[in-house]
């Protein structure tokens, strides 16, 4: 196989960053990386990551996943149009009991996680359609599987990219296309730094107090405590979505958490959405006792499966 040609989006920070950089550097050049981003004053960090690789097995363009004008002009600078791999990444996170949120920012964030991939998708398909091969990959999330609570609109929105994915898959293989959402647990970007920075400065004085201190007590500290202990890099996040790209035949989903693992596993081992549900509650409102006693366990299996 020649010189595939991978789009990734969301390249200033993070995951996005990363994947850029790790793909560029790939040691048998096997890519030829278009890294973009919105905001092109924020190149600096990426240029300092793909390093030798600038310029030549990596250029970075602009791209605004919001803007059908800025992608179609994106792929249109691209020789005969070809985007062999999408890695839609572009995301942003949102969380803060829900009276507290107004229906522009919820949009905003649809804008972006949802309408952001439906848009990339829309210019690339009917040319990969015509050349009968390609692979979308998008950046999902186990919010995708699972809803969390104060994540209520960042959660549906990676249903909505679950539920997207899902059904294009099907139509898509039949051109020889392949789908992969790559669904990360925690991971420490820009994305927890503006998340928890938003939450701190929230009014919450749209919702009741019962609620607020649920959110301000239990909820930040000890999401804050999963991060410190569960959450990955956005390197380790970059590896695994290189072996999906480069898998001979890539996954419809892949984990990229395997401690995150347990609470997913949930979902699927009860139809009725009931263990999940008394899980989380427990987990969550019982917190002395069952969420620390969680947390033993998955730092044990960490020892043992080393962290991934
Ligand atoms: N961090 C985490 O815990 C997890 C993250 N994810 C997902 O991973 C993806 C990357 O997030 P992560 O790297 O963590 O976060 P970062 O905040 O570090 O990176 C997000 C990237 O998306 C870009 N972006 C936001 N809006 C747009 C837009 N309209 N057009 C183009 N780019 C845009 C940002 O650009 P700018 O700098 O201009 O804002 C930035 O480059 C997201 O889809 C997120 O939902 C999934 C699971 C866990
Ligand atoms: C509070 C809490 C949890 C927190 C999970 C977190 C904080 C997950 C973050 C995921 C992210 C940031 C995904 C981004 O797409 C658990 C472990 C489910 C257990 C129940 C209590």
């Amino acid at each position: 196989m020649g010189t595939r040609r991978v789009l990734v989006t969301g390249c200033s920070s993070g995951i996005g960053l990363a994947v850029a950089a790790r793909l560029a550097k790939d040691e048998f050049k096997r890519f030829k990386v278009v890294a973009t981003m919105r905001d092109l004053g924020k190149r600096g960090p990426l240029e300092q990551a793909a390093g030798d690789s600038l310029n030549k097995t990596l250029e970075i363009k602009q791209l605004d996943a919001c803007c059908e004008d800025s992608i179609r002009e994106c792929v249109n600078s691209l020789p005969d149009r070809r985007v062999d791999i999408l890695v839609n990444n572009a995301g942003t996170g949102m969380i803060g009991p829900l009276e507290c949120q107004s229906i522009v920012d919820m949009k905003e964030l649809f804008d972006t996680n949802f309408f952001g991939l439906a848009r990339l998708v829309k210019e690339v398909l009917p040319d990969m359609k015509r050349r009968k091969s390609g692979h979308i990959v998008v950046m999902s999330s186990v919010m995708g599987i699972q809803g969390l609570l104060f994540n209520d609109v960042y959660s549906a929105s990676k249903f909505a990219v679950e539920g997207f994915c899902e059904s294009l898959a099907v139509q898509a293989l039949k051109f020889n296309i392949k789908t992969t959402l790559v669904e990360p647990g925690p991971v420490v970007t820009e994305f927890e730094r503006k998340v928890y920075e938003d939450a701190e400065k929230m009014d919450l004085s749209g919702t009741d107090e019962e609620t607020a201190k649920i959110f301000r007590e239990v909820y930040l500290p000890y999401s804050r405590k999963v991060f410190a202990s569960l959450g990955q890099t956005p390197e380790e996040v970059a590896e695994q979505t290189v072996e999906v790209i480069t898998a001979k035949q890539p996954p419809l989903r892949h984990q990229t958490n395997r401690l995150y693992m347990p609470m997913t596993a949930l979902k699927h081992a009860d139809p009725t959405g009931r263990l999940p549900l008394d899980t989380f509650y427990k987990m969550i409102f019982k917190h002395d006792s069952v969420f620390n006693a969680t947390l033993g366990v998955l730092r044990m299996l960490q020892k043992r499966v080393g962290k991934k």
